[in-house]
Order: structure tokens, then C-alpha cells, then sequence
């Protein structure tokens, strides 16, 4: 069997796609194959000096081995199989990085739908680690403000004192009638932590001038290193959908509202103690809440626990602090409303990190009046203009606005 003719004709035309691009970029005159290592950047590109497809088609040949799993023969001729594969991810950001360097004049549609192969299979992932005995959900009755009573940008005492009937207010879209808060513990591996930590670092100003420092996707894809927004794009969007999945809601119904990378470093003791609050409080569009830990309590920082306040459990009591440590990998999911007032405890040493993401529903009814189809060609123009090289903080804002559109579908 020839190995043309086991690939769908989307995978045959990603291999051409990689190995055109690969040819612009002069691969290595040499037909060995060879593995290029995550991260390593293309060489620049020397068209007119190319003069073989060969070693270009080498330089993707992983990537197909990685994609046509079980469609290629065991004892394949080439050396295809023993070189690494490339993971769709992989493939999906060196695609980016041919766009950043100009090699390609629009960003390919290979790359949404590599990233939509990425999330399902992130999200399978999720599943199968967080089974019921991993994940540990804690029921709660929802609660709202009494009706007529304004209950938003309350802190602390005045939060606590205000008074709450059941339900929620979900302003603007549709919640689920059931508050919870869901901890799964490895929603992402340590090494991807790790990993992104190190991606971080060279995107966030030094932690010696800004102790505390939040990191917007916004100000992510504006520093303009594709691998790093990429990342960022691709835990909330795992995020997104163990919210959904959590709450019964359709993936196209739910987006972010906002998401950030929060660095507290242990020199801002001052300030790093965030006060008893309500997400939905804050902002009214905030109807369910997602905190992935980057770093580890007792490893990486001291102090910086997540805690949740609740009501006295008796009439003149005091009320009840349920804590979570954090740690890397681990991640926390909850209704936004007043069930679920929380605060960070002050961070006493080294650095805390933690990517706090807000999610607004909208009526399910509001999925009729989409009547307009977005193809990959449109999905990649929108992903570069919005979220790889944003040229305003608008682009960024409708990349939030849009997510459900150019990440739901699946293929
Ligand atoms: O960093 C955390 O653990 C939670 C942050 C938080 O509650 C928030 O940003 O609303
Ligand atoms: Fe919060």
C-alpha cells in the first residue's frame, strides 16, 4: 500500500501544505530523515535554492505518521514510523510560526482543525482521569440577592451581610439550575505546567518590578510568540468544556468572558490577599468560573490557599472556610454566584501561579439566529487577526466573543 493512499484527502493536502512550506523554508538537501525537536524554529526561508521535495515531505512525513495511526502498513518501507510523531499540536503551532515568519501569506485552515482534534482529544483526556472517584463535586443551593437588592461590587463584610434567596441571577444567559464546585485534579500534567510556566516567563515583566501581575490572553497574543497564546488558548478551551460538560450546557452557548495568568509572588504580601468575593459580583457576565493552579503550594509558593466562605452552619456561628490547595495541574470549577464567595489567602513566599477564567452562557434559543457559517478558511483569518497577532485590544475581545463559533465544532 503506498502511503498516498491510506490519507484521507485533508491529511494528503497537510502533507503537501507542510512539505511546500518545508521546501520554502530549504530543508536539508539530505533524505535522511530527521526529527525536528519541538520548539526549534524553521530556518529562514531561500526559496529559489530548494531543489527536492523530498527531504521536505521527510520534515512532515512524522506528522502524517502521527495523524494516520492505523491506516499506514506496519512494516512501512520508509523510516517513517521510527521518527517521533508529531503531535497535532506541534503541527498546529509550526503552522503558526510559518505564518509569523511570512512564509505563508494566511494562516493555513489545517490549523483549526488541528486544534479541534487537539481539544477532543484533550477533553477525552480530562474524562478518563477525572472519573467519578478523581473528581469531587460538592453540591450547593444556589444563591442570589434578595429581590431588589443590588448585590454587585460587594467585598468582605458587605458581601456577607447581604441579604440572599435562592436561585441565580445568570444576567443575560442560561445557567444551569444546579450550583456546584467541581475540583478535578489533573486537568493539565505537571510537565505541561511546567512548560507553560517556562513560556510565561519570557512574556510576563520580571516578577522583581511587578510582584503581582495578571497576564490577559489580550496582552499574551499581543507579545506575539504563537507557541505561548496557543498554550494559553488551549487550557481555557479545555476549560470551557469541563464547565459545559459539568453543567449540561451546549458547547456553543458558552464562551469566556475573561481569562488571565496570575503571578503573586510572595514579595507582595501586601497586596496579594484578595478580599471575600463573588465572581458574578464582580461581573455580571460571569456565570460560571474555572481556576486552572500552575504551580504547587509547599513546592512552589507558600501560603496563597483558595478559600471558599460559607454561611454559619448555626443561628450566631461563624462562618465556614473550606480550603483548597493549590497545585499544579489541579483545577477548580464552580457556579459564579453567590453560593460560592471565595478569597485567596496572602501569598507568603515564592511565586503563585494561577489562570483564573470566567465563562458567560447565553440562551440556548440564541443558537438559532446563527445563521452564518464559519469555515476554516474564516476560522484561521479570525484566529490570526484575533488571537495570534492582535493588532488592538478589540481583536482580542471578539476573539472572546467568538470562541464558541471557532472552537466548537468538531469534526
Ligand atoms: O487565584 C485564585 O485562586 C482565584 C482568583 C479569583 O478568585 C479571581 O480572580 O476571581
Ligand atoms: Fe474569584
Amino acid at each position: 500500500m503506498e502511503m498516498g493512499s491510506a490519507l484521507c484527502p485533508y491529511w494528503s493536502s497537510l502533507l503537501r501544505e507542510l512539505a511546500e512550506a518545508q521546501c520554502a523554508l530549504q530543508a536539508p538537501r539530505s533524505t535522511a530523515l530527521v526529527w525536528r525537536p519541538a520548539g526549534r524554529r524553521p530556518r529562514e526561508p531561500r526559496i529559489s535554492r530548494c531543489s527536492s521535495m523530498l527531504p521536505a515531505l521527510a520534515w512532515a512525513a512524522p506528522l502524517v505518521s502521527a495523524l494516520t495511526v492505523g491506516t499506514l502498513p506496519r512494516s512501512s518501507p520508509t523510516p517513517v514510523a521510527q521518527s517521533p510523531p508529531l503531535a497535532p499540536f506541534e503541527a498546529a503551532v509550526q503552522l503558526c510560526e510559518l505564518r509569523s515568519r511570512g512564509v505563508h501569506e494566511s494562516l493555513s485552515p489545517s490549523v483549526p482543525r488541528l486544534l479541534r482534534q487537539v481539544f477532543d482529544e484533550d477533553f477525552r483526556r480530562v474524562l478518563r482521569t477525572s472519573g467519578d472517584r478523581a473528581k469531587t463535586v460538592h453540591n450547593l443551593t444556589c444563591f442570589q440577592p434578595e429581590e431588589g437588592v443590588d448585590g454587585s461590587l460587594l467585598f468582605d463584610e458587605a458581601l456577607t451581610a447581604l441579604p440572599l434567596r435562592e436561585g441565580r441571577v445568570c444576567l443575560g444567559g442560561e445557567c444551569c439550575s444546579a450550583c456546584s464546585r467541581v475540583t478535578f485534579p489533573q486537568l493539565a500534567t505537571h510537565r505541561e505546567c511546567v512548560d507553560f510556566r517556562r513560556q510565561l516567563d519570557s512574556v510576563m515583566a520580571p516578577a522583581s518590578e511587578h510582584p503581582h501581575h495578571n497576564l490577559y490572553l489580550a496582552s499574551c497574543a499581543a507579545a506575539g510568540d504563537v507557541r505561548t497564546t496557543l498554550t494559553f488558548i488551549r487550557l481555557v478551551e479545555r476549560m470551557r468544556r469541563v464547565v459545559a460538560h459539568e453543567y449540561g450546557l451546549q458547547l456553543a452557548n458558552i464562551a469566556p468572558r475573561s481569562t488571565f495568568i496570575s503571578r503573586i509572588t510572595g514579595d507582595a504580601v501586601d497586596e496579594s490577599r484578595r478580599s471575600l468575593h463573588v465572581d458574578e459580583s464582580s461581573y455580571s457576565s460571569f456565570h460560571y468560573s474555572c481556576v486552572l493552579y500552575l504551580s504547587s503550594q509547599g513546592e512552589d509558593f507558600e501560603g496563597g490557599g483558595f478559600s471558599f466562605s460559607d454561611p454559619p452552619e448555626s443561628e450566631g456561628g461563624s462562618r465556614v472556610l473550606r480550603s483548597l490547595l493549590p497545585r499544579a495541574g489541579l483545577a477548580i470549577a464552580f457556579s459564579s454566584g453567590w453560593e460560592n464567595a471565595h478569597f485567596v489567602e496572602p501569598v507568603l513566599a515564592g511565586s503563585r501561579f494561577a489562570m483564573p477564567t470566567f465563562f458567560s452562557t447565553r440562551p440556548s434559543s440564541a443558537g438559532e439566529d446563527d445563521n452564518y457559517v464559519f469555515d476554516d478558511e474564516v476560522i484561521a483569518d479570525s484566529l490570526w487577526r484575533m488571537a495570534l497577532m492582535p493588532e488592538t485590544e478589540n481583536d482580542c475581545r471578539q476573539l472572546l466573543q467568538q470562541w464558541h463559533q471557532l472552537f466548537t465544532e468538531s469534526t
